[in-house]
C-alpha cells in the first residue's frame, strides 16, 4: 500500500502524475451522464474496444455498457504504479472495471500493445474462453505516436506536419499559473517519408490486421459491426489536420473503411464505417499545434451546447445497434461532428480566432474550462475531490470480472 499527497506536476500539457480519487470521479460522471437503454437486448452484444483508457475509446466504453448494455474486452496502453503514480488511463480502467462489475457486465481490460500479434492472439483467446467466440462489435480508437509492423518488424512514427508548405498558426499555452498565452508556431512541411510513416500509424493498416485476424480464427458473429474514429474539423487547423500528414493518415482510414465494409457484408453480412468526432480535449489532440486555441475557442463560442464524447459515443451505440437507424454522409461516415462544423459554429470562432491576441483571450475563450480540461486529463481539477488528502496510487489492474 502507498498512501500520499498527489500535487499536480506538469511541462506544458503533459503532467508527470496522475490522481487515482480525480479519475475514478470522472469515470462515474461519464457512466452518470449516459442515458439508461431504450431497450434490452435478449443477449448482451460482444465488443472489443481498443483505445479503451482515454479519450473517445473510453467513452465507447462507458456508453457501450451504459447504453448498448456490451460486455466484453478493452485493450489499452497504460504503465503501472512505480516510483511515479500510474497513469491516468490506467486508475480510469480499473474505474471502469468496477463499475461495470457492480453493473454486471463481464469486461475484461487487457493492458498491453494493440498493434502486435501477441495482443491480437490473447484477444482471440479470451474471445473463445469467455465469451462464446464470438464478437459482435469492433470499436478502434488508437491515439499513437508509433507502431512496430509485426511482419517486417519495422518501427514507424507519425508527425503532425503540413504537406507541402511550411504552416504558421496560433497557439495556446499556459505559465505555471495557468494565465493563457496566444503565440505564433510555425512547423516545417513533411519531408522524406513523414506522410507513408504517419499513414502507417494512424491510417486503417492495423484495424483491418485485427478484423483479419478475427476473421481468420472465425471469431465474428452474423452481422458483426466495426468503427473507427476519424476527424475532419475546421478550416481553421485543415492545413495541420486534415490536409496535412494526419489528414492524409484519416483518409487512409476511410479508405479502409470502404474496403472493409465491403468484405464484411459478404463475409457475414457485417459493416465497417468510420465515425468522424468532434473536437474534444485529449491527449493526443493537445499535442497538435493550435488546437489548444481552437477548442478554447469553441467553447468560447458554444459553452455547454459542446456535445462531450459519451454523448457522441452514445449517438453512435444507438447507430450501430439500430436504436436508430446509421445516418451515413455521401462518403460512408457517421457525422458526430455537425454541430461543430455548423456554419454559423464556424463562423463565430473564425471572427474570434482572427482577433484572439494574449491581452484579450480570456474574453474571446473559455480558458478556466480547457485548462480545467487538460488537468481533469490527469484526474485533477475534479469537482468535490480533496487534493490535500493522502490517496492510494498502488491500485492494480483489473482483473477478468465475473459478475
Ligand atoms: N481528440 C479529438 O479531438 C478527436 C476528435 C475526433 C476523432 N478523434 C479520434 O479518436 C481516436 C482516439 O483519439 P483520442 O483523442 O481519444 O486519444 P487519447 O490519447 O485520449 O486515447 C488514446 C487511446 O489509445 C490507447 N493506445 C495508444 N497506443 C496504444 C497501443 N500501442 N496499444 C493499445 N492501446 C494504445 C491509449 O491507451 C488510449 O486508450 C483517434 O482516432 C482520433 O483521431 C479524436
Amino acid at each position: 500500500m502507498s498512501e500520499r499527497v498527489i500535487a499536480p506536476k506538469n511541462r506544458g500539457f503533459l503532467f508527470l502524475d496522475s490522481h487515482p480519487a480525480g479519475c475514478e470521479r470522472l469515470v462515474e460522471d461519464m457512466w452518470q451522464a449516459v442515458p439508461a437503454p431504450s431497450r434490452i437486448p435478449d443477449r448482451a452484444p460482444v465488443a472489443l474496444v481498443i483505445g479503451s483508457s482515454a479519450g473517445y475509446g473510453l467513452a465507447a466504453t462507458i456508453a457501450g455498457l451504459a447504453r448498448a448494455g456490451i460486455r466484453g474486452i478493452g485493450v489499452c496502453f497504460e504503465k503501472a504504479p512505480g516510483r511515479r503514480t500510474g497513469t491516468a488511463g490506467w486508475y480510469r480502467t480499473a474505474a471502469t472495471a468496477e463499475l461495470a462489475r457492480r453493473h454486471g457486465h463481464d469486461m475484461v481490460f487487457l493492458n498491453g500493445d494493440a498493434f502486435s500479434d501477441e495482443m491480437k492472439n490473447q484477444v482471440a483467446r479470451v474471445l473463445e474462453e469467455r465469451f462464446g467466440g464470438r464478437l459482435d462489435y469492433l470499436i478502434y480508437s488508437v491515439a499513437a505516436p508509433r507502431r512496430t509492423d509485426p511482419d517486417t518488424g519495422a518501427t514507424y512514427a507519425s508527425v503532425l506536419k503540413p504537406i507541402g508548405e511550411a504552416y504558421s498558426t496560433k497557439t495556446l499555452v499556459f505559465d505555471d499559473g495557468g494565465a493563457g498565452e496566444v503565440r505564433e508556431v510555425g512547423t516545417q512541411p513533411a519531408d522524406g517519408d513523414d506522410i507513408e510513416q504517419t499513414v502507417a500509424v494512424m491510417g486503417g493498416t492495423d484495424w483491418e490486421r485485427w478484423i483479419d485476424h478475427l476473421a481468420d480464427r472465425g471469431l465474428l458473429a452474423d452481422g458483426f459491426t466495426t468503427a473507427a474514429l476519424s476527424y475532419i474539423g475546421s478550416a481553421l487547423t485543415a492545413a495541420i489536420y486534415r490536409q496535412g500528414t494526419i489528414g492524409a493518415a484519416k483518409s487512409h482510414l476511410e479508405q479502409t473503411a470502404r474496403t472493409l465494409d465491403e468484405r464484411l457484408g459478404k463475409l457475414v453480412g457485417g459493416r465497417a464505417v468510420t465515425s468522424v468526432n468532434a473536437a474534444a480535449v485529449t491527449q493526443s489532440s493537445t499535442a497538435i499545434p493550435g488546437i489548444a486555441l481552437y477548442v478554447g475557442l469553441l467553447r468560447g463560442v458554444l459553452g455547454h451546447a459542446m456535445v462531450p464524447p459519451v454523448g457522441q459515443l452514445t449517438d453512435l451505440w444507438d447507430q450501430l445497434t439500430g436504436v436508430r437507424p446509421l445516418d451515413l454522409d455521401e462518403e460512408g461516415r457517421v457525422r458526430l461532428d455537425t454541430w461543430e462544423l455548423a456554419p454559423a459554429v464556424q463562423t463565430a470562432v473564425t471572427e474570434r480566432w482572427n482577433t484572439a491576441t494574449t491581452e484579450n483571450i480570456t474574453e474571446l475563450a473559455d480558458l478556466d474550462w480547457f485548462h480545467a480540461e487538460v488537468q481533469r486529463l490527469y484526474g485533477f481539477a475534479v469537482p468535490g475531490i480533496d487534493y490535500a488528502a493522502p490517496v492510494e496510487t498502488d491500485i492494480p489492474w483489473p482483473g477478468a470480472a465475473t459478475p
